[in-house]
């Protein structure tokens, strides 16, 4: 009989079939997950339900924990404990929580003393946690970074972060491959970060919607680990589940000897696995994008979405040239939030503030390359007047590294402000903030409505275009500090030594904390504990009421429930919170005219959306708590975004999605204030004036879970034989990725020195 012979298959078909551990029959996976980054904002709820239905965490020695968003990034040199360096109540309530949560569940943590602590987007990586091949989860959208490595890495909601600390895996679907392809050389100045805003502006902050981005070409694979991270980390602000590039020398090279990694025989093991980490020749994506490296000059945005790219040699857009009236709209309100004018070239806009963080750009490479620029404006080069710039590591260790190899010196002597480790400005949860009407240029990824701050104006855009605006005082294009004049700067300057990350990795480790409870066995053999605890899910059945028309496009999660009320330890008291600063006029504090202010639709129950990509953006499931409070269980849209609608359905909510024309249609209804009526069961949305109804699709097991208020963990916990079978075959393939042995003792790491000199 002939040997079948397997279909190639891509990089995500091949680590997607290693972690299936069951299939439902409508192809819903329940996959397992190698790895589980805890951070303090999305997990206090998780911890509280793992409690009561008293569960423990499944698999302690696969799972790190850190605090960064709420953390001030000011000097700890007075640290003594968080209930005495947090000001502000509710950021340090919610640090405290994840410190006893940590202790009680007996998990590893990165608190504040530690100089291992940071994003954790960037911890992840640099311990060695995250691993080709492995699948990486973490309550937070920029999970995506750790695709970088060749793995399946995405965000989740906080009942999925529940769900996994209590069986360490995750009901999944398979999403479509999608393969960006950059070819050809970028020209000087074109950084990794140029080149995903490119893609995003391409492609749309829904193109990815659905999708696992692969990135292929000679420019990703010629990039370093960091600038991969930089790209895979706006994945998610190009709608992706998650995007990757698949491993080779560069990543076995910079994971060989961190921490966490693999040691000896195991290492050559895994590197042999790894190797076979690659799409096959003829292995078939469902989207297929090719972009010229060419085509890309440095790149920055000018409006409140990572699609409103624009090159620093262009002008503010023109919405009066936009044909579809949804865009002009859109574009409108930008520039008003923005304060800019139409056709005012980019490079006239002064800015107040300079952002060089967050967890798309706060590695060593980013801040040599912005320490370059600043370099390159000559030795007594300033900050320009009245531009505060500040310049956050993204871990103690990179904060160690740019001390040692001199950075901290040159962005001091400039001006900028040099900080600790954290989330800092990238989304304002501490005190690091825009103030109403203030222009940032930032490093991070989201440039939404009071991202940074209330009334705040965020442009994002590369470490070094940052760092030329704080010299200049404007946007400006980072090309005009290079050349002959920047390079006899830069020979004049002071020699700087590149210290390898290495040196600052071998430090003793603290140990782990103390479980306070058994933590589950890691033995493969154990099974899941049973479950008595009842489902605290609503059922969804037929759900009538009065319809709110909402009329905009990519609707991010920052603009359903704004920062500020993520400091929360419930998942309840949110209704006032929802689209905050839509029915709140910043400056008076007064209601607006928003929708949701208005009669009937204040008391409504479903919300008609006829823009695509709802609920794109951040994880927080804060968004469907605060509709849910509000009284909305059903939302209609073309589109939305993944996270939100796992996160919906979790909370017996139920997200419709149906064509653009079929919104319209409803949203005429809704705003003639009649009630919709949405039966589940038959999957139809019935209209009140005798029109036929509009049906919808949606996953079975997905139905079947919302017609019964069934609770996906309960479910789960019934399939533990399957778990433990899957745990079994895992320590026998795949043997590293079993615990991590952080026990208090020295890792010793083999001193691996570098001998490039400053890459500039
Ligand atoms: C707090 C967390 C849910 C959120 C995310 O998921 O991205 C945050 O990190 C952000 O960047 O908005
Ligand atoms: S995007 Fe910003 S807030 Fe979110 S994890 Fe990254 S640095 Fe933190």
């Amino acid at each position: 009989m002939p040997i079948p012979t397997q279909a190639p298959r891509t990089l995500y078909d091949k680590i997607w079939d290693d972690h299936v551990v069951d299939v439902n029959d409508d192809g819903l996976a329940l996959l397992y997950i190698d790895r589980h980054l805890v951070h303090e904002v999305t997990s206090p709820q998780a911890f509280e339900g793992l409690r009561n239905a008293g569960r423990p965490v499944r698999r302690p020695d696969c799972t790190l924990a850190t605090v960064d968003h709420n953390i001030p990034t000011v000097s700890r040199k007075n640290f003594t404990s968080v209930e005495s360096f947090i000001d502000e109540p509710e950021s340090r309530a919610q640090c405290a929580a994840l410190e006893d949560n940590v202790k009680e569940f007996g998990l590893t943590y990165f608190g504040m003393t530690d100089k291992r602590q940071g994003i954790v987007h960037i911890i992840g990586p640099e311990q060695g946690f995250t691993l080709p091949g492995i699948t990486c989860v973490c309550g937070d959208s920029h999970t995506s970074t750790h695709g970088a490595f060749g793995s399946l890495a995405f965000g989740i909601g906080t009942s999925e972060v529940e769900h996994v600390l209590a069986t360490q895996t995750l009901l999944q679907k398979k999403a479509k491959n999608m393969r960006i392809t950059v070819e050809g050389d970028l020209h000087e100045g074109v950084t990794s970060k140029d080149v995903i805003l490119h893609i995003i502006g391409v492609i749309g902050t829904a193109g990815g919607t659905g999708s696992v981005i692969e990135y292929a070409g000679s420019v990703f694979r010629g990039f370093s680990m960091e600038a991969r991270m930089s790209v895979c980390n706006m994945s998610i602000e190009a709608g992706a589940r998650a995007g990757m590039v698949a491993p080779d020398e560069i990543t076995f090279n910079y994971l060989r000897h961190r921490p966490l990694a693999p040691k000896g025989e195991a290492w050559d093991r895994a590197e042999t696995y790894w190797r076979s980490l690659k799409t096959d020749d003829g292995a078939k994506f469902d989207i297929e994008v090719n972009i010229s490296a060419s085509d890309i000059i440095p790149t920055l945005t000018w409006g409140t979405s990572p699609q409103d790219t624009v090159p620093i040699t262009g002008a503010v857009p023109d919405p009066s040239t936009m044909t579809d009236p949804v865009k002009r709209a859109s574009a409108e309100r930008s520039l008003a939030y923005m304060g800019l004018t139409p056709n005012t070239p980019m490079e006239e806009i002064k800015v107040d503030k300079v952002f060089i963080g967050s967890c798309t750009n706060s590695r060593i490479e980013d801040l040599r390359s912005a320490a370059r620029i600043v370099v390159a404006a000559g030795a007594d080069a300033k900050v320009a007047a009245d531009v505060h710039a500040m310049v956050v590591p993204g871990s103690g260790l990179i904060k160690k590294q740019a001390e040692a190899e001199g950075l901290d010196v040159i962005f001091k002597r400039a001006g900028f402000d040099w900080r600790e480790a954290g989330c800092s400005m990238c989304l304002g949860m501490n005190p690091d903030q825009l103030a109403p009407g203030q222009r940032c240029a930032s490093t991070s990824n989201r440039n939404f409505e009071g991202r940074q701050g209330s009334g705040g104006r965020t442009h994002l855009m590369s470490p070094a275009m940052a760092a030329a605006a704080a010299m200049t005082g404007k946007l400006t294009d980072v090309r005009k500090f290079m050349g002959a004049t920047a390079e006899a700067n830069i020979a004049a300057a002071p020699k700087l030594k590149v210290i390898s990350a290495f040196d600052f990795l071998d430090d003793p480790v603290l140990p782990a904390p103390e479980p306070q409870q058994p933590p589950a066995s890691t033995a493969s053999s154990t099974p899941l504990p049973p479950t008595e605890a009842p489902s605290t899910v609503q059922k969804f059945t037929i759900f009538k009421g009065i319809a709110a028309p909402l009329h905009i496009e990519n609707v991010d999660t920052d603009m359903i429930i704004p920062k500020q009320f993520l400091k929360t330890l419930k998942r309840t008291g949110l209704a006032d919170a929802l689209f905050f600063t839509l029915r709140k006029d910043p400056h008076t504090g007064k209601e607006t005219d928003f929708v949701l202010n208005r009669k009937p639709y204040d008391q409504a129950k479903i919300m008609v959306c006829t823009g695509k990509n709802f609920g794109c953006g951040s994880s927080r499931e804060h968004a469907p708590w605060s509709l849910n409070d509000f009284g909305i269980r059903c939302v209609i849209a073309p589109s939305f975004a993944d996270i939100f609608k796992n996160n919906a359905m979790q909370n017996g909510m139920l997200p419709v999605a149906i064509p653009q024309e079929d919104c319209r249609a409803l949203a005429e209804d809704a705003e003639a204030g009649l009630e919709l009526e949405v039966d589940l069961e038959k999957q139809e949305v019935r209209r009140p004036n005798g029109k036929a109804p509009i049906s919808f699709t949606v996953d079975p097991f997905r139905k079947h879970c919302l017609l019964n208020g069934l609770d996906d963990i309960a479910l789960t916990m019934q399939r533990s034989a399957a778990i433990a079978t899957f745990e079994q075959r895992r320590s026998e393939n795949w043997s590293w990725l079993d615990g991590f042995g952080f026990k208090g003792a020295r890792i010793p790491v083999p001193a691996v020195k570098t001998t490039k000199k400053m890459d500039w």
